[in-house]
């Protein structure tokens, strides 16, 4: 199991990344062009195919072992009405979890992905980071190892998502910290916020950089400051599964915004990450942009949860059933390109 005992180790884990395995990227590679199939006919599923090789270190990857890993966290910043929702929602969502009565209840069991609920101190919420940090060292510290203690070395895949009531307010902050621009580039409708409580979401996360902007040095600090428990939980968990060489499917928003501040400090961070979909968060389009990254889905999706991960999960095995699954053209005796 994956542990950062203190900021340093954590920084230190961000710093020696390990990188995919290129024999069997070589030969997962080599497999597609032998498949029966014009070659590259399968389009990005042969992409998603040799991607898995990679980092499954073996020439037929597999989605046998899917674990959604969702984090819950409460925010501070909730207090100042800059989400459609009240906060007590979120721990009423985690119970709902756990009866089996949500989206992500529902996704995972179609993906056949376990899941796995990590609610932390809901009753504490994290400070209003319009004024104060969302940590301290030690509170952000136990929400990365929490998240990283939800990885599994067994995992063929890890999802990740997130519950929070008015979590797009500290993702929106993160963003913008981490590439640039005003608060409204950043900011959204989250789930569902009229004007006015839009222009309260602009002003938080105004007041969010210009206090803590100065000390945003280094992905820990961005995090403790501006991000909140599920999301630094979230980072974590990334880290952790990227050093277990765990590829990592990426949900919305929240999701990616946790993972801006590790890019920042490492531009290779990202390399065992797919991103499940785009979603419908005005700012998730212009996140994955930055990150290069290409949605697997665009289905107006804005729920969270992992949900949209899940969904792509789908599209994974698809890819490995039929990378693994297919004859090649000497086995079908079927004749290759003239
Ligand atoms: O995943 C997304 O892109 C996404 C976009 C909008 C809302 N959400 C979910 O809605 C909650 C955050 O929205 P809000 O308006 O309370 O900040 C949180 O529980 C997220 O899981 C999620
Ligand atoms: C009901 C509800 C479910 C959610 N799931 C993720 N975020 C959510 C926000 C609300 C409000």
């Amino acid at each position: 199991m994956i542990r950062f005992e203190d900021p340093a180790s954590f920084a230190q884990a961000l710093a020696e990344l390990p990188e995919p395995d290129a024999p069997a990227l070589d030969a997962a590679r080599a497999r597609q062009a032998d498949l029966t199939k014009p070659a590259g006919s399968l389009g990005r599923l042969e992409d998603i195919a040799v991607f898995m090789a990679g980092w499954q270190r073996r020439e037929r990857p597999r989605a046998d072992r899917i674990r959604a890993a969702i984090f819950a966290g409460n925010h501070g910043v909730a207090t100042r009405g800059v989400s459609a929702y009240p906060p007590e929602v979120t721990a009423q969502m985690v119970a709902n979890f756990h009866a089996g009565g949500a989206a992500i209840n529902a996704l995972t069991a179609a993906c056949g992905a376990e899941l796995a609920i990590v609610a932390l101190d809901l009753d504490r919420p994290t400070g209003d980071i319009a004024c104060r940090p969302a940590m301290s060292e030690a509170e952000c510290l136990a929400a990365l190892n929490a998240g990283a203690a939800a990885v599994s070395d067994e995992s063929d895949l890890a999802l990740l998502g997130e519950m929070g009531i008015g979590n797009t307010t500290p993702a929106a902050a993160l963003a913008a910290q981490v590439f640039g621009g005003s608060a409204q580039d950043w900011v959204g409708r989250g789930t569902g916020l009229d004007e006015a409580g839009l222009a309260r979401k602009a002003e938080a996360v105004t007041a969010a950089l210009a206090l803590h902007g100065p000390y945003c040095n280094g992905a820990f600090e961005t995090l403790r400051r501006l991000g909140g428990r599920e999301i630094a939980a979230m980072a974590g968990a990334a880290l952790a599964a990227r050093h277990l060489r765990v590829p990592v499917l990426l949900d919305g928003f929240i999701t990616c915004a946790a993972m801006a501040p590790l890019l920042a400090d490492n531009p290779r961070f990202l390399a065992h990450c797919l991103a499940g979909h785009c979603s419908a968060e005005a700012g998730h389009v212009r996140l994955l942009e930055r990150f290069g990254l290409d949605p697997l889905l665009h289905l107006g999706m804005r729920l969270g949860e992992g949900s949209g991960a899940a969904v792509a999960a789908q599209i994974v095995r698809s890819a490995l059933a039929a990378h693994g699954g297919m004859a090649t053209f000497a086995e079908a005796a079927v004749a290759g390109a003239a």
